[in-house]
Formats: structure tokens, C-alpha cells, sequence
């Protein structure tokens, strides 16, 4: 199937996503694009382990996911957080359906670091027939970032972006956004309209690109790598579209951006 756009949108802004990027979605569909939606919830699981003072702490950015922490990610996440973005899909007319990794199977995994990460996944296999499935029939997947694992009994914690990433190069999409709470990739307090994949690693090298920005940085570059054409990242504060244009910070491989 072509024409298919992944968009994830972070848990830093699920809440105060605009009327605009709901309309924008809208606008895609009716101009022959087919969204795919993967949502974050970060912030929310936060604060849920507060209120039941369970401590948590991130190693390179993931979350160390114990069994307890699991229990609480997948409520926060395929509870609350899809629930609450299907029905705003609803509110603004676009048919919309929550689904996690075990609907369907749409995504297996396998522990990535048992040891140092405990319930974090890595992606094993993707039922992308069952998404084009969906998008056949004019539905708009809505993804909660949890997999399955082999055994049916497991399930795993992904960071949203990676998923984002690795359901873009299993759909072969076009391209894959990355909706957050900053106009884009920043440097200066400017944003950076077009970069490349080896710009991208100075950046993190130097340190202008940091804490949550690096799964989205790095997921763009693996769906890169694996054939899609761009990747992006914008704000969800403004409108997703400006016209047909989508505006925010544009990650190409070296020789197409040189073009
Ligand atoms: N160079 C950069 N440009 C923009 N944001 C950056 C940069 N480096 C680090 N960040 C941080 O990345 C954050 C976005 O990631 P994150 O908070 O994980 O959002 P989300 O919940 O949308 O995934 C920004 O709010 C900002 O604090
Ligand atoms: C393994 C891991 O870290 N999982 C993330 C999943 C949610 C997520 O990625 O949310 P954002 O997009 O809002 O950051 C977590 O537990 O917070």
C-alpha cells in the first residue's frame, strides 16, 4: 500500500494537541494519505507511579520496566492515553481504532536487556497485513507502544519513537512525523529546517541534541536506512499543515538532502 504516513505523538503533548492537527489529519486522508498514529504517554506513566509511589528510573533514555511498573505502563498507556486520543479522532470525525501489540499480533518482541532494563522490548516482527487491513477500510490505527512476546504470555515496553520508527519500515511508509512540544530540531533556540543523518550524530555528539530527542533522531535515521524517503519533526502546538506543507525540522540521508 502507498502513500502511508506514521505519526507518533509524544506524551509530552497528547493533552494539548490543537484542533488544527486533528483537521490536518483529516486534510491528509481526503488528499489519498493513509495515517498511522503511534502514541507516546511518558509524562502520564510518570505521574501515575508517583501517586503509587513506585519508583522508577530511565537507563539511556528507556524506561527499567519491572513487572510491577509494566502493570502500571500498560494501563497508562492502552487504557487511558489510547482511549482518550481515539475519541478526540472520533470528536473531529475521523474513524479512528486503539490497538496495542497483541491485537491482531501487530507486534512481537523479545526482552532487549532483561538484566539491566527488565520488560523492555525489542520489536521481533511486525503484522503490517493487519494495518493495511485497517487503512483499507478507511480506519486510522491508533498505537500503543506495548508488544507481545513469543510465548503469548510476556509483554514488553517500547519506547514510542522507536516503535514509530520500526512501524514505518514495516509499512514501507512515505515518511514517519514526530509530533512533540518543540517546533523542531533546535539549535541556537532556531529551529533546523533540513538535516542529515551524519549532521544528526555531530549534534548528539556535541550535545545540541539531548534527552528525549535522541530516540526520535535515531528512529528517523533507522527508517532512513531502511528506504524511507524522510522523516520529521514538528510541533503539536500548531497546525500539522500549513497548506499541503508540513513544517518542523526534515531529516534526509546525505546525498538526497545535498541535492
Ligand atoms: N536539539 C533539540 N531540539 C529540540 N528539543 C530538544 C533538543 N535536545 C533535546 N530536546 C528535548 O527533547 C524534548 C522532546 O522529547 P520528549 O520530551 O521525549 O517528547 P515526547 O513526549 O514528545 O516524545 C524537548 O522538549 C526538549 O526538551
Ligand atoms: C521503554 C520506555 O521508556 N517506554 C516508554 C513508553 C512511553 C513513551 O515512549 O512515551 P513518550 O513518547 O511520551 O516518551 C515509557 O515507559 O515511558
Amino acid at each position: 500500500m502507498k502513500n502511508i504516513i506514521v505519526i507518533k505523538c509524544g506524551g509530552s503533548m497528547i493533552d494539548t494537541l490543537s484542533d488544527d492537527f486533528f483537521i490536518g489529519i483529516k486534510k491528509m486522508q481526503e488528499t489519498g494519505f493513509y495515517p498511522v498514529i503511534v502514541h507516546g504517554g511518558g509524562p502520564a506513566i510518570n505521574d501515575l507511579l508517583k501517586d503509587l509511589q513506585i519508583q522508577s528510573e530511565f537507563v539511556n533514555g528507556l524506561r527499567k520496566t519491572t513487572h510491577e511498573i509494566m502493570e502500571v505502563v500498560e494501563m497508562v498507556l492502552s487504557g487511558t492515553i489510547t482511549n482518550k486520543l481515539v475519541r478526540k479522532f472520533q470528536k473531529h470525525g475521523i474513524s479512528s481504532i486503539g490497538i496495542t501489540g497483541s491485537d491482531g499480533g501487530l507486534m512481537y518482541a523479545k526482552p532487549k536487556d532483561l538484566e539491566t532494563l527488565g520488560l523492555v522490548g525489542e520489536i521481533t516482527r511486525v503484522n503490517q497485513k493487519f494495518l493495511t487491513d485497517l487503512l483499507s477500510i478507511g480506519m486510522v490505527p491508533v498505537i500503543s507502544p506495548i508488544a507481545i512476546g513469543l510465548n503469548h504470555e510476556d509483554y514488553y515496553n517500547i519506547n514510542a519513537d522507536t516503535v514509530a520508527g520500526e512501524i514505518a519500515v514495516a509499512l514501507n511508509a512515505e515518511k514517519v512525523i514526530f509530533v512533540t512540544d518543540v517546533p523542531g530540531v533546535l539549535k541556537d533556540n532556531e529551529i533546523i529546517e533540513k538535516t542529515t543523518e551524519s549532521e544528526i550524530l555531530g549534534f548528539i555528539d556535541d550535545g545540541t541534541i539531548s534527552g528525549g530527542m535522541i530516540p526520535k533522531v535515531m528512529a528517523a535515521i533507522h527508517s532512513l536506512n531502511s528506504g524511507m524517503k524522510e522523516a520529521m519533526i514538528v510541533s503539536g502546538h500548531k497546525p500539522l499543515l500549513d497548506g499541503v506543507q508540513i513544517k518542523g525540522t526534515t531529516i534526509k540521508k546525505e546525498l538526497e538532502a545535498v541535492k
